[in-house]
């Protein structure tokens, strides 16, 4: 079953020469394979320059120094330049390797080059069809290029090789019709090679894009995750109307503030700031001008504490702050600070004189509690106290039964 489902999705992949028939996924594997291919191009005109020139030795030993081997000299030097031209050329430039003009011309050089040299070497039959084999199998193998032009230079050289065996004459038919087998069947070789290695680099090609598509797809769903978490963990920590923390979210950072600053041996103050007269307000101007008034007092009272203060909404139009490393006096003056913002902010939809004001209540946490609640609710006697006493002033606790009040 899944073979079946590999050869229904391969099948249409490809065309007949083993290339993608999606022109633009055929140019993107090819522009993918550029470097390596002008790296093999480049090793293989090295070696064929090498080796064609190394055969001078051998036409030496054949022919000894007379006009024939200086001829065959001329060819084997002209043709290993020019393959030693075209390395250098895609060394500097590896773009050649895929343009068809400079491969091409080496091809059409180093083939040409070889059939001349077929009748400079008379009597030596074998030779030329074996050299012959071995040509076809490295325009194959060797020398990266498209199969329809692979196809068209062994057309080249196998067609070269009959004219020039049949102006020359030095095989017998047999020789000549072995000669023809052989380069055939190098043909058949080469071409099935191919044809399966383009076939598989391009399978597994697909299957990297296949790979690397379902990669971004998963990175993008971890990231809308991580944005909804985000998201998520923001709304369950936020009061929705003022910004600021909710009630559960403000003790959860107080608790762990209250722990740090029992370790160091710090202060640490509480504020309970109610708005005064809140109930006229929501009455007078409804409850979605109260609303905004919430919201503009919780972004005041934030706006001056430090970053290391901790803000939430306690309920209703009342808000709770902590503060680290405050004493009661620091306390104050910032209470003092925030109530005096508040009383001069100014709010259009509530008219000329707004009177929007709070009332603050300070307490300190002892060195013997434990936890927040004891210092919490004697800012809360304290802020009642500072509304009994005609609200818009902050109200310090100083002791659990009595309280100090700061006149505004
Ligand atoms: N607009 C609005 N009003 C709210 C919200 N939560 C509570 N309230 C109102 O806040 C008002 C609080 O009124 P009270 O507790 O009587 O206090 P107050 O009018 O501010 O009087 P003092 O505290 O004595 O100065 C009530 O009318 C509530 O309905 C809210 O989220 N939005």
């Amino acid at each position: 079953m899944a073979a079946g489902n590999n050869k229904a999705r391969e099948a249409p992949l490809l065309d007949w020469h083993s290339e993608f028939q999606d022109s633009a996924l055929e140019e993107l594997h090819r522009r993918t394979m550029l470097a390596q291919d002008a790296q093999q191009l480049c090793y293989a005109l090295w070696a064929i320059s090498g080796i064609f020139f190394a055969f001078t030795l051998a036409d030496f030993a054949l022919l000894g120094a007379g006009s024939e081997f200086l001829a065959l000299l001329a060819i084997r030097t002209f043709v290993a330049l020019c393959c030693m031209a075209l390395a250098l050329a895609v060394k500097l430039q590896p773009a050649l390797a895929h343009r068809r003009m400079p491969v091409n011309l080496a091809y059409f050089v180093g083939i040409t080059g070889l059939l001349f040299t077929i009748p400079l070497h008379p009597g030596t039959d074998g030779l030329h069809i074996a050299t012959m084999v071995v040509a076809t199998t490295t325009i194959y193998l060797l020398v990266p290029n498209r199969l329809l032009w692979i196809l068209v230079w062994n057309a080249y050289l196998a067609i070269g090789f009959a004219v020039v065996l049949g102006f020359s004459s030095y095989l017998s038919p047999g020789m000549l019709a072995s000669g023809l087998l052989l380069l055939g069947f190098a043909n058949l070789l080469g071409w099935v090679t191919l044809t399966r290695l383009n076939r598989l680099q391009r399978r597994q090609f697909a299957l990297l894009l296949e790979e690397q598509d379902n990669n971004r797809k998963l990175q993008s769903e971890i990231d809308e995750r991580r944005l909804l978490e985000q998201q998520l963990r923001f709304l369950a920590s936020t009061d929705h109307l003022t910004g600021i923390a909710n009630r559960r979210h403000f003790f959860e950072l107080a608790a762990r503030e209250l722990n740090r600053t029992k370790r160091e041996d710090t202060p640490l103050a509480i504020c309970m700031v109610d708005i005064d007269l809140f109930k006229e307000l929501n009455d007078h101007h409804g409850h979605a001008v109260g609303d905004l008034v919430l919201a503009t007092v919780a972004t005041c009272c934030a706006s001056v504490l430090r970053d290391t203060d901790i803000i939430g909404r306690y309920g209703g139009e009342e808000f709770i702050i902590a503060l680290p490393g405050s004493d009661v006096a620091t306390a104050t003056v910032i209470a003092e600070r925030l109530r005096a913002k508040v009383a001069t902010l100014s709010l259009p939809m509530l008219g000329e004189t707004p009177m929007l004001s709070v009332t603050v209540g300070v307490s300190l946490v002892a060195e013997e509690e434990m936890t927040l609640e004891p210092a919490m609710l004697r800012a809360d006697e304290a802020l009642y106290e500072g509304k009994a006493q005609g609200r818009n002033r902050v109200v310090v606790a100083d002791a659990p039964s009595s309280h100090a009040a700061i006149e505004a």
